[in-house]
């Protein structure tokens, strides 16, 4: 695929999301013709996957042709299926060619429990049609060693894993020696970061002479470089055009406001439903995640909290809550990867130090569980109630609205001085990314530009020059990369920003002013640490590991139900007026797009916009009462026959 620069008028098209998607300008195929089997196709069908999508199309048949594949492509854009899907067709024509085959043709290695669950689920429903000939596993550290072992004795086809999976190598449960034909690493940037270095490492080890890597990944970072160095030969590198990268389906906004003028503006976006739908609001602690969700409680609006202090199944259980439209709205977290990681099947915990402390261990800026992969169904709305701590961050972040082929807005709050600073320095990136340059750090200097700049011709490298090995000067040798020229000039300054600049009608926002004040000032510490020992409380009561243990000690299941919380009576009578908006406080119109991008509307006043006026809006309230009257006796004089009748 060929690279080409964006003018700066198409990003801005992009940015309202008035251009068609760029992916309708195709031809389109059918799954069958890209090589599938049909009952994949079918199968693909019933989950409401039309058509191949850009992505699909594009590695499904080099992967089907067993090449080595770099992809990178935009969150949402559809890459599970681009790797499941080859992953099955490899073993249906395995076992067309010997019914009897026996064997695992296929690894799908993910860095999270939570993709782990629904990367399996996505396999699983490919295969509804041909379930008897290819045979999918799943193993989960929920899972005790024995039931793993138990799988594994099942003869899977596919096996989907973290890279712990490489336990079972070591112990001669399983081999793969013979078998293998595709390794699929997906968030490939995240398996070194979360500590999975030496694993991968070991796996190979394990593995034939030859067989297939498939990486997958919405970002590039050195990590990929490092595992393209590592794995990959002759590798085909699937990078979308910047058209394509850049999500068109997304509309980004930011607003300028301080932590207090945050909440305000959360709730008024929120309870006007100035974009209908399922919302997720993304805060940088976990103590923030429950007073917003305290707060947004208080005025009626039910939320979940979706953070790392939770176990993995409740994480997985809310995700699939929210999807179902249990719950409308997630407040999450997406930091401390030690949250995220998955266990060995001994119970041994993942990240092990050695490999923890190596030049990718990581941060908690390199770590963000929540956001990574997930999809969120039909959210509409993403909200950075806190900005992130990295582009790379935000992008994975914004990226869990807008997937598929559905629209979706993000805004992001910022405070003066640091994140003000930070949006900036987004906008760049953003706008760097839109023209081909690799972004990694939030600021850079001359030679750290250089550098990124080789390490994107590291990772684009042609074919014949992408071996294993191969590029590896470009990125470690600081010289060469300082060498390295800048493949084309860009005038960042002058391109059109990727996030808007979204300016409310503060008259309008003001006038919830103290009624949020007041419930900002009930939402206490005390509130909080309430809030979060009763989800700890409602853990343990759940949970499956205590379930003998309270078969066993029913006075301790006693006691955690009735140890009643002591701090949130301030929050226990939410009062009726505070879940309504009084009439006389409703703005006139919430202008609002269904397709789910904000528009210049009424609602909100943006820079290039007239100010919304409140003695107009109450001008015209006035004047519809009249109008309504008037039309409303007009009509009834039309229907009454002897109303209207003249002598
Ligand atoms: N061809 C298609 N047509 C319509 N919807 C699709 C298609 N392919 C995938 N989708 C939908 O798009 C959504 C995102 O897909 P997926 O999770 O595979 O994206 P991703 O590229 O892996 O995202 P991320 O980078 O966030 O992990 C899913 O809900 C999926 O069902």
């Amino acid at each position: 695929m060929s690279m080409s620069l964006v003018a700066p008028h198409m990003a801005a098209a992009a940015f309202l999301g008035e251009d068609a998607p760029a992916d309708q300008e195709h031809q389109s195929v059918t799954w069958e013709e890209l090589g599938l089997d049909s009952r994949i196709g079918k199968a693909a069908l019933r989950m409401g996957l039309a058509e191949p999508n850009m992505v699909q199309r594009e590695s499904i048949p080099l992967a089907l042709a067993g090449k080595d594949i770099l992809c990178r492509a935009k969150t949402g854009s559809g890459k599970t299926a681009a790797y499941v899907m080859p992953a099955i067709q490899r073993v249906l024509n395995a076992k067309e060619r010997d019914p009897n085959y026996t064997g695992v043709k296929a690894l799908l290695l993910v860095p999270t429990r939570e993709l782990l669950e629904q990367v399996f689920q996505y396999c699983r429903h490919l295969t509804l049609h041909c379930a008897q000939n290819v045979h999918v596993v799943q193993l989960s550290s929920d899972l005790s060693p024995a039931s793993q072992k138990a799988l594994l004795a099942e003869c899977p086809d596919i096996i989907v894993s973290t890279p712990r999976v490489v336990s079972h190598l070591e112990s001669g449960v399983l081999s793969i020696k013979e078998s293998l034909e595709t390794l699929v690493i997906d968030e490939a940037d995240l398996i070194l970061s979360f500590g999975y270095s030496e694993d991968v490492r070991t796996l190979l080890t394990f593995t034939p002479q030859i067989f297939q890597v498939v990486l997958m990944s919405a970002t590039l970072t050195p990590d990929v470089v490092q595992l393209k160095q590592l794995l990959l030969r002759n590798a085909v590198i699937i990078k979308l055009e910047e058209s394509e990268l850049h999500n068109r389906q997304l509309s980004q906004f930011f607003v300028h406001a301080e932590e207090d003028e945050k909440f305000l503006l959360l709730y008024f976006i929120l309870k006007m439903q100035l974009v209908p739908g399922k919302s997720i609001i993304f805060v940088n602690s976990i103590d923030k995640c429950y007073r917003l969700r305290l707060f947004l409680e208080r005025f009626g609006i039910r939320a979940c909290a979706l953070n790392g202090a939770l176990p993995h199944n409740s994480r997985y259980h809310v995700v699939q809550e929210f999807n179902k439209g249990t719950y409308s709205c997630i407040i999450a977290t997406d930091g401390a990867a030690s949250h995220f990681e998955d266990a060995a099947p001994g119970g041994k915990k993942a990240g092990k130090k050695s490999s923890r402390q190596g030049a990718s261990s990581g941060s908690k800026t390199e770590s963000y569980g929540v956001s990574r992969g997930i999809d969120f169904r039909d959210a509409t709305l993403v909200v950075n109630f806190d900005m992130a701590d990295t582009f790379v961050q935000h992008t994975h972040r914004v990226g869990r609205t807008a997937r598929g082929n559905k629209k979706g807005t993000a805004i992001t709050m910022v405070s003066v001085g640091e994140e003000a600073q930070r949006l900036e320095d987004f906008q760049r990136e953003a706008k760097m990314e839109l023209t081909g340059l690799t972004a990694h750090s939030t600021r850079r200097t001359k030679r750290q530009y250089k550098r990124e700049q080789a390490l994107e011709r590291a990772l684009l490298a042609p074919a014949s020059e992408a071996g294993a090995g191969s590029s590896a000067e470009a990125t470690a040798d600081g010289d060469a990369a300082a060498e390295a020229q800048p493949r084309r000039l860009v005038d960042l300054d002058n391109m059109e920003d990727i996030m808007r600049p979204l300016r409310f009608d503060m008259a309008t926002v003001n006038s919830f002013r103290y009624r949020v004040q007041d419930v900002l000032r009930s939402v206490t510490k005390a509130c909080v640490r309430e809030a979060r020992l009763q989800e700890i409380r409602q853990e343990l009561l759940t949970s499956e590991r205590l379930r003998a243990h309270f078969e066993d000690n029913p006075l301790d299941q006693d006691a955690l139900r009735h140890d009643k919380p002591l701090g949130v009576s301030a929050l226990q009578h939410v009062g009726r007026s505070l879940r309504n908006v009084p009439e006389y406080l409703l703005p006139t119109s919430a202008s609002v797009v269904a397709n789910g991008a904000i528009s210049t509307g009424s609602m909100f006043a943006r820079d290039d916009r007239a100010p919304f006026d409140p003695k107009r809006k109450n001008k015209g309230r006035r004047g519809n009462k009249r109008a309504g009257k008037a039309s409303k006796s007009a009509s009834s004089k039309k229907r009454n026959p002897l109303k209207s009748f003249k002598a």
